[in-house]
């Protein structure tokens, strides 16, 4: 990113917001270090496998809940059978935040209470289809944050995989929520740009994103 370039914050549809340069510098590095040391497990850092045999290119970890096609679960049957590490006060914090300052609005941030975060690291050629996030019993807003390598965020409409749709370039550090409207609007990943990410952050290749999410379960 050629910081001399300012990139305003976007609104791509209704609901939906991009805050680019959100995290500080420090607080990538943080998360880094935390998602470093919460890939060990209990349940590891993996591809997902699909029902239909496929295997996802990016690895993805979840904290809270566990998330896997298309359900969530306290325990990891399709990994180890463990059962997922609490989510942390850190990202509850962190979520909050993030909301409050996306939507310019105190009393919506403290009142987000998210509950699973899925976190994906994109390697070389990772990519993520058009999909929706639509696993959860709740339509609070998801907030994803960035780090590491740039990539095209392709935001488009709740009806279909297709046009219309944004793309949208996240970089490391960007914040995007999506609620309201367009909280079950379809979104994936077609491109990473590989060495575009600040090895700074502690991360020296690929991308990093976090999605907080509410998933609406008790248990
Ligand atoms: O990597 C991203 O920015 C989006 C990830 C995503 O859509 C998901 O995990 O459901
Ligand atoms: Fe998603």
């Amino acid at each position: 990113m050629n910081a001399l370039i300012p990139r305003p914050r976007s609104h791509p549809a209704p609901g939906a917001v991009h805050v680019p340069g959100w995290l500080s510098l420090d607080e990538q590095r943080e998360l880094v270090t935390a998602c470093r040391a919460w890939a060990r497990g209990p349940v590891p850092m993996r591809h997902t496998r699909l029902p239909r045999g496929g295997v996802m290119s990016v690895q993805t970890m979840c904290l809270g809940w566990h998330w896997r096609p298309y359900a969530y679960s306290r325990i990891a049957h399709d990994v180890n059978g463990a059962r997922v590490a609490e989510f942390p006060d850190v990202l509850s914090e962190l979520g909050r935040r993030a909301l409050a300052d996306a939507y310019e609005d105190e009393a919506a941030g403290a009142a987000y209470a998210p509950d699973t975060v899925l976190i994906n690291h994109y390697g070389e050629g990772a990519t993520m289809g058009m999909h929706q996030d639509k696993d959860e019993k709740s339509s609070a807003p998801v907030v994803s944050l960035s780090i590491g390598d740039t990539c095209v965020f392709r935001f488009g409409n709740t009806e279909t995989r297709g046009k219309p749709y944004t793309d949208v370039e996240l970089a490391s550090g960007d914040l995007f929520v999506f609620g309201g409207p367009s909280r079950f609007a379809y979104h994936g990943v077609p491109k990473v740009r590989p060495g575009t990410g600040d090895p700074a952050t502690g991360l020296a290749a690929g991308r990093l994103n976090l999605t907080l999410r509410v998933t609406g379960l008790t248990g």
